[in-house]
């Protein structure tokens, strides 16, 4: 089932028309990969579907985004939408505070207050997350304490606990060793059961591994959009050949 879709999306910095006309279909509990050169407007269009661009000062952005049906501009409003399309940036972000704390952030904003509630969120949400055996001696323990892929999947885990329905990531391994990468890409693949999970990645073989579908994006456009088995073997169009296949980018 389809659970973002976009129409006819455009997108300017300015003068910089960084969005041209996206149609996009994302389906739900799968892995949506999205590749493409430096500056072709990946992050950018993944901003437009919680509405991160909003904060950006001018910009300007015409068609449409749907979750769920709803029209994510006019019909549901950006905390909501923000709690059900959680994002996870490039390099790990935890807040200065302790690892329970981090997890925590969300639900407590959301009006949780019971101690016991908040325990079992963070616990689950550890657990989802593939961090709980290797923090749970030392939750009051700054987050700064763990390594970068640790860090990493406690952000997921900060994502988790609002339970939202998608996961946005933004090149969430670039900044990773292989063994964290792995570990990453092991998790999304557990989670795509139950979330819909849509990845920047400048990897191709991560996208080849990990995703259901991939997207490539050229200069704002979406070349192409296929089942990623397709994107990889049977692209459609010569320039998707050409960048999956190293010639350029
Ligand atoms: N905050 C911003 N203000 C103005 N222009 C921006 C901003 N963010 C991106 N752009 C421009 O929009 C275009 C697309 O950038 P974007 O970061 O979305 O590309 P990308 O494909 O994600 O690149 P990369 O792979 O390098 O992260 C580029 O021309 C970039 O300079």
């Amino acid at each position: 089932m389809v659970i973002i879709e976009t129409n006819d999306l455009n997108l300017y910095y300015g003068e910089n028309h960084a969005l041209k006309n996206i149609n996009i279909k994302i389906n739900e509990k799968a892995i949506t990969a999205l590749i493409g050169p430096s500056g072709c407007g990946k992050s950018t269009f993944l901003r437009t579907l919680n509405r991160m661009n909003d904060l950006i000062e001018n910009v300007k952005i015409e068609g449409k985004v749907y979750f769920e049906g709803k029209d994510v501009y006019k019909e549901i409003d950006v905390i909501t939408l923000r709690k059900k399309i959680g994002m996870v940036f490039q390099k790990p972000n935890p807040f200065p505070m302790s690892i329970y704390d981090n997890v925590a952030y969300g639900p407590r904003i959301h009006g949780i207050k019971k101690k016991e509630v908040l325990d079992e969120i963070v616990e689950s949400s550890l657990k989802k997350a593939y961090l709980w055996d290797e923090v749970k001696d030392r939750l009051k323990k700054s987050a700064f304490s763990l390594s970068g892929g640790q860090q990493q999947r406690l952000c997921i885990a900060r994502v988790l606990a609002v339970e939202p329905e998608v996961i946005l990531l933004d090149e969430p391994t670039s900044a990773l060793d292989p063994i964290s990468t792995l570990k990453i890409e092991e998790l999304l693949e557990q989670l795509k059961k139950n979330y819909t999970i849509i990845i920047v990645t400048h990897n191709m073989q991560q996208a080849a591994r990990i995703s259901d579908f991939t997207g490539f994006f050229l200069n704002g456009e979406l070349v192409e959009f296929d089942k990623t088995i397709t994107i990889f073997n049977t692209p459609r169009d010569k320039r998707t050949e050409d960048y999956i296949t190293g010639r350029f980018g």
